[in-house]
């Protein structure tokens, strides 16, 4: 059952090529600005996932950067969105997974006892393959949950914040005269941006995104990969995706991952252009997966 994992994990990363907090990623300084946006969000040390008896997360050692974009790849079944659903801990509802090893978040471990899932959950928001908007109108699929956090309850307020999430999800123009239309009436596109917007409502810190895109035309894609490059001003966003151009379009820094285990990881530049190990150029390179 156990992975080994070497006794020092940051030198373990180094040497898969996994940045560490606050040094260069690809071998170059950082600028100041650069610095300032490698700030740690989540720290990932010797990970462990079973499914029963069968372990399908393999000695997971990863930092993750606020305000960037990671990007999550690796052929079909090696555990990506496991992997992200350990980040809000939406594994605990799958009765036969256990776990071990540390996921901490701004210095605190997301599954200790004293951790309050339903906060966590507000702190780290999920966007789905497919668009699940609620069976309401389009404010209500917004005011719900910042309600139900009593983040607001005056409707001038709830009305203030459902403007915001939707303009910061691109979508205000398009819906502000029919904010009391179902969610459901609006296009594939437009539905998963209003999931974003549900997402951003409750202020997160950190937005999974699970192929957020795989389910929309390719304008649609380009808007919400467009979307994305502006919210992770706010937010750090980490996202699975099967689709390499996307990862090389959007994503700071990618992780590959293999039969459970991150095999690389590293500057998305780097990774496309000089990947370190012959199973990820294998992968990127489209010869397998
Ligand atoms: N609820 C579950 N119960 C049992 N096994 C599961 C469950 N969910 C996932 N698995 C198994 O865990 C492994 C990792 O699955 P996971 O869905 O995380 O992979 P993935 O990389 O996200 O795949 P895909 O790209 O196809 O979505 C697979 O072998 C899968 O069959």
């Amino acid at each position: 059952m156990n992975h080994p994992v070497m006794s020092d994990p940051v030198m373990n990363n180094q040497m898969r090529g996994i940045p560490s907090p606050g040094t260069p990623a690809i071998g170059q300084p950082l600028t100041t600005n650069e610095q300032a946006c490698h700030e740690l969000s989540i720290r990932v040390r010797d990970l462990d996932l079973w499914y029963g008896t069968t372990q399908a997360l393999k000695g997971l050692n990863i930092d993750l950067f606020q305000n960037n974009i990671t990007a999550l790849i690796g052929p079909s079944g090696c555990g990506k969105s496991t992997f992200l659903r350990c980040l809000n801990r939406m594994n605990d509802l799958i009765p036969s997974v256990s776990l071990s090893g540390l996921v901490e978040m701004d210095g605190r471990d997301v599954n200790s006892s004293k951790m309050d899932e339903i906060a966590l959950r507000r702190r780290v928001g999920m966007v789905f393959q497919k668009p699940n908007p609620f069976p309401k109108s389009i404010y209500e699929n917004i005011a719900y949950a910042p309600r139900m956090h009593d983040l607001v309850s005056r409707k001038p307020d709830q009305d203030e914040l459902v403007e915001r999430a939707l303009r910061d999800a691109g979508l205000w123009e398009e819906v502000k005269d029919k904010l009391q239309a179902p969610g459901t009436s609006l296009s594939g596109g437009q539905q998963q941006r209003l999931c974003i917007a549900r997402a951003i409502a409750v202020q997160p810190d950190v937005i999974l995104m699970d192929e957020p895109t795989s389910a929309l035309d390719p304008i649609s894609t380009a808007t919400i990969e467009d979307l994305m490059d502006r919210l992770k001003e706010k937010f750090t966003i980490i996202t699975v995706t099967h689709n390499m151009q996307q990862a090389a379009r959007v994503a700071d820094y990618t992780a590959f991952f293999h039969l459970g285990e991150i095999i690389e990881y590293n500057d998305t530049r780097v990774m496309f252009s000089t990947p370190a190990n012959k199973k990820t150029e294998d992968y990127i390179s489209g010869r397998y997966g």
